[in-house]
């Protein structure tokens, strides 16, 4: 299939998910992801705010561990800019959080540190669908994979999802991103 109906089919059949199975499938995701990811010489962290009303994977489950278990790690969220279709970096600041147009929770406020995306060691990565290759389908706008070809080549590049892959998406394009790992909540892929 191609991007364009997967998105319709898996956007679809997110919505149908009860917000308890979102929960247990966000805690699996956010075990496995300490149990499989080597986070020892990571110092910058790019993590996505979740979009509730989206059926979005729970994120705030790995800050807290984050912040918890990891305390040297610098979280990193983002800001779009509707314009030109980036983002713009900055520390994690839980009390200058504000939603935009979309829903989504977004660094605000005047004492913001703003990070440049050469800076950061590891992405994780929404997403709606992705295939046995490590290619990705997100909301179609492309801003992660724009943002992700402004890391440095090492920076690793971990989805987290609520499906598992499918065979391969037809219309692969020389702008996608491939991941370097994809964590559903039963299994981790390496590609
Ligand atoms: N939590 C989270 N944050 C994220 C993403 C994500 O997937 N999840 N994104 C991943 O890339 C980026 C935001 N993606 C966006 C995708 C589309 C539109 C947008 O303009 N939507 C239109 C409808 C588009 C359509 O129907 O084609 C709208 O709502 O009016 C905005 C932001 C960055 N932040
Ligand atoms: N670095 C780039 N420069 C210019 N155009 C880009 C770049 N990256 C992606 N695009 C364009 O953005 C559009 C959306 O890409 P695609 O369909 O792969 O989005 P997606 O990966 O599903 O979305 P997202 O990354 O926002 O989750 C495509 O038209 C693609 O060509």
């Amino acid at each position: 299939m191609n991007k364009s109906s997967l998105r319709k089919y898996y956007l679809a059949k997110r919505k149908t998910l009860s917000p308890e199975e979102v929960k247990s499938k966000s805690e699996e995701i956010k075990d496995l992801f300490f149990q499989e990811i080597n986070l020892e010489s990571v110092e910058y962290l790019h993590i996505f705010l979740p979009i509730e009303k989206q059926n979005e994977i729970d994120t705030f489950l790995i800050i807290k561990e984050l912040k918890r278990n990891y305390a040297k790690i610098k979280m990193v969220v983002s800001r779009i800019i509707p314009s030109t279709f980036e983002m713009q970096h900055f520390l994690l600041d839980e009390e200058n959080l504000t939603k935009n147009h979309w829903g989504i929770l977004e660094p605000s406020g005047e004492n913001l540190t703003e990070i440049q995306p050469n800076q950061i060691d590891l992405v994780i990565i929404p997403l709606l669908i992705f295939d046995q290759q490590g290619n990705r389908v997100g909301y179609g706008k492309g801003f992660y994979d724009r943002f992700l070809n402004q890391c440095r080549p090492e920076t690793l590049k971990v989805g987290i999802c609520l499906e598992e892959p499918i065979e391969q998406i037809e219309d692969v394009n020389k702008f996608d991103v491939k991941m370097d790992f994809c964590i559903s909540h039963s299994n981790f892929y390496k590609f």
